[in-house]
């Protein structure tokens, strides 16, 4: 069975003959989300190119959660619009819903599934036949190395398995854009490597990969597309080579675009370590 997002994705391509130009995975247009008196997100636009692997970065509490909800519809803007694959995420929810994989932040699993009831049920949700559940749930729990805890309860799996399983359970329906939250936050060494080569796999198909990151390097290494975020403002976006300048690396670039650049490190705190 083909999928929408491969259908659209075809569909798209094969138009008038060639290539066509796909909408931007992601549109984003003066953004804003407070909580009270905190402003979270201030006015922010954003063009996410489709087909690329996108890191969002930012210090801690920078936004970048609570743009990700607003952007996947988990959360409803105070102002200004979003849109998914040329869908917009507010008027068009189930549309931009089918398009979509998302790893929120705080993973809400249900807990007294065992790995392969979730991906089933989940599977079945997504419109899926059984057939093809089974077999994709069997793939996935095997590549992303939970084919020998399948059966055990998601309550009783480590973080890192648990990120694992809301992986698979973002991927099983093939979704055109993929949202992951700190992805690689509690995985270990060996199994951020089958993350990392499942997705990029996934993007070369022409599909988006977009994640948050506070991990420089990681994103360095993955992304082709970085948006910078700071204060509930986007402080840079474009490619790599673009955000990151005349910098000697992202992390330099980033310490600078969020003003940490001349940071002391701690000098104030002359009681920490030397003689007790
Ligand atoms: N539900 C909420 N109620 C009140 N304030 C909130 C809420 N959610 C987020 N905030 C505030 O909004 C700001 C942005 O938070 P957000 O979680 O989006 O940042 P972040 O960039 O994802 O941070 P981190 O990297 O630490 O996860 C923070 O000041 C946070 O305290």
């Amino acid at each position: 069975m083909q999928d929408r997002a491969e259908t659209d994705r075809a569909t798209r391509a094969g138009e008038a003959g060639g290539p066509a130009t796909p909408p931007p995975a992601v549109r984003v247009q003066g953004l804003w989300k407070r909580f009270g008196e905190q402003t979270a997100v201030a006015g922010i636009d954003l063009q996410l190119p489709a087909g690329k692997f996108i890191g969002l970065v930012g210090p801690n509490g920078a936004g970048k959660t609570t743009t990700l909800s607003m952007v996947t519809g988990l959360l409803r803007p105070d102002q200004g619009t979003v849109e998914v694959a040329g869908h917009d995420v507010w008027r068009d929810p189930v549309e931009v819903k089918s398009r979509i994989g998302v790893l929120p932040e705080g993973l809400r699993l249900f807990e007294r599934l065992s790995g392969r009831e979730l991906l089933a049920y989940t599977g079945r949700l997504r419109g899926l036949p059984g057939s093809e559940v089974d077999k994709r749930a069997t793939q996935l729990l095997d590549v992303l190395d939970l084919a020998g805890a399948q059966h055990k309860l998601v309550v009783d799996y480590s973080t890192g398995m648990r990120k694992k399983i809301g992986l698979a359970a973002a991927l099983l329906h093939n979704p055109e854009v993929l949202f992951l939250d700190e992805p690689f936050e509690g995985v270990d060494p060996v199994s951020a490597q089958t993350i990392r080569e499942v997705l990029e796999r996934y993007t070369r198909s022409g599909a988006t990969v977009v994640f948050s990151s506070h991990v420089m390097e990681l994103v360095e290494s993955l992304c082709d597309w970085v948006a910078v975020m700071a204060a509930g403002t986007i402080r840079a976006q474009g490619t790599l080579a673009e955000v990151r300048g005349e910098a000697s690396s992202l992390q330099n670039a980033f310490l600078e675009l969020v003003g940490a650049g001349s940071r002391t490190g701690g000098d104030s705190l002359d009681w920490l370590g030397g003689k007790r």
